[in-house]
């Protein structure tokens, strides 16, 4: 699901190559070719038979946490993908194909946060053995939903969270995690937001996860002690996700008391506090926006 929180990215053409970020990973991400929008960049002129990309000025500013199941890199990914794409002047083939979407999750692995990345919204990724290739399915949101996320200081990789997850699972694990995805969906799609405690239990990976990450059911069980609708590990984690809803009106005009995205941060900065762990609280809402160019501008020629 797509939450509203952006990054930007700014491509502009230069003598030589140049890497400037800002905000999130400013001090730890990659400045060079291996940064995933580099990546991005150079699938898109590689597609557009263009070659390898002239030299550019990358600009990032960030405000997506990076390595917290926030899906920062497939962010990454597709904002290179577009960007190139604009700059090789290249089209994909989108309706009945999903050729970005395609793109931007063989690069990432798997259609996860690519999806929700490249459309907005409620996205359900699956491959498509007889076409093969990906296709995503949108799901309904209930207005008035909000995303309550403990973004804590701990950094967890996917490679590494997927390492605990074992690669075979029980029969009784499967039925468990089938009826409950079923459930999530008829939730969403019903506006039925009591079900979704039980919708979002887990037999298949929460628990392994939480063996590297002790304050993980503390923190989502002090979410729904405190009125959340459900809280679960978001992606691979280390975010922990907590929807609410019952807000009307902009955040800024509520009164505290009333907020309960408010008090169920505060349950969940609590409870990481009392495993030693620290972290943030980010309050947003579902995007039914995915990513989208902001400005082109056209450079006139020395000789022009
Ligand atoms: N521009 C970028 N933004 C974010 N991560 C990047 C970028 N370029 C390279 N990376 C690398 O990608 C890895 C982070 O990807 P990872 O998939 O683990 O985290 P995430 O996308 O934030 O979370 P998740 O996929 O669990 O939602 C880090 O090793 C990071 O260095
Ligand atoms: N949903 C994936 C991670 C996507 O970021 C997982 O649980 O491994």
């Amino acid at each position: 699901m797509a939450v509203d929180l952006w990054n930007e990215l700014i491509v502009e053409a230069a003598e030589e190559f140049s890497m400037d970020i800002k905000g999130e990973g400013a001090e730890e991400l990659p400045r060079d070719s291996t940064n995933l929008v580099v990546t991005g960049v150079e699938k898109a002129f590689e597609l557009s038979g263009s070659g390898t990309p002239p030299p550019f000025k990358y600009t990032l500013i960030n405000k997506i946490p990076f390595a917290r199941g926030l899906g920062s890199s497939s962010a990454a990914i597709v904002a290179g993908l577009i960007a190139g794409l604009v700059l090789a002047g290249h089209e994909l083939e989108v309706e009945g194909h999903e050729k970005l979407l395609n793109i931007a999750a063989d690069i990432e692995g798997h259609p996860d946060n690519s999806a929700p990345c490249v459309y907005g919204g409620f996205q359900l990724g699956i491959f498509d053995n007889v076409e093969a290739r990906w296709s995503t399915f949108r799901i309904n949101i209930p207005s008035g939903l909000q995303c309550v996320m403990f973004v804590p200081d701990l950094k967890i990789e996917t490679k590494t969270a997927r390492g605990l997850v074992k690669d075979t699972i029980s029969r009784s694990d499967a039925v468990y995690n089938m009826a409950r995805t079923a459930l999530l969906v008829r939730s969403f799609c019903m506006n039925d937001m009591g079900a979704l405690r039980l919708a979002t239990e887990d037999a298949m990976h929460q628990i392994p996860r939480s063996t590297a990450y002790p304050a993980l059911y503390p923190v989502i069980n002090a979410a729904l002690a405190a009125g959340a609708h459900g809280a679960f590990l978001s992606g691979s984690g280390s975010t922990i996700m907590a929807i609410t809803s019952g807000l009307k009106g902009d955040a800024f005009h509520q009164i505290k008391e009333e907020r309960l995205d408010v008090k169920v941060g505060e349950a969940m900065l609590q409870a990481a506090a009392d495993c030693g762990l620290k972290g943030r609280i980010y309050a947003s809402s579902p995007s039914d926006k995915g990513a989208y160019v902001v400005r082109k501008n056209a450079v006139l020629m020395d000789n022009i």
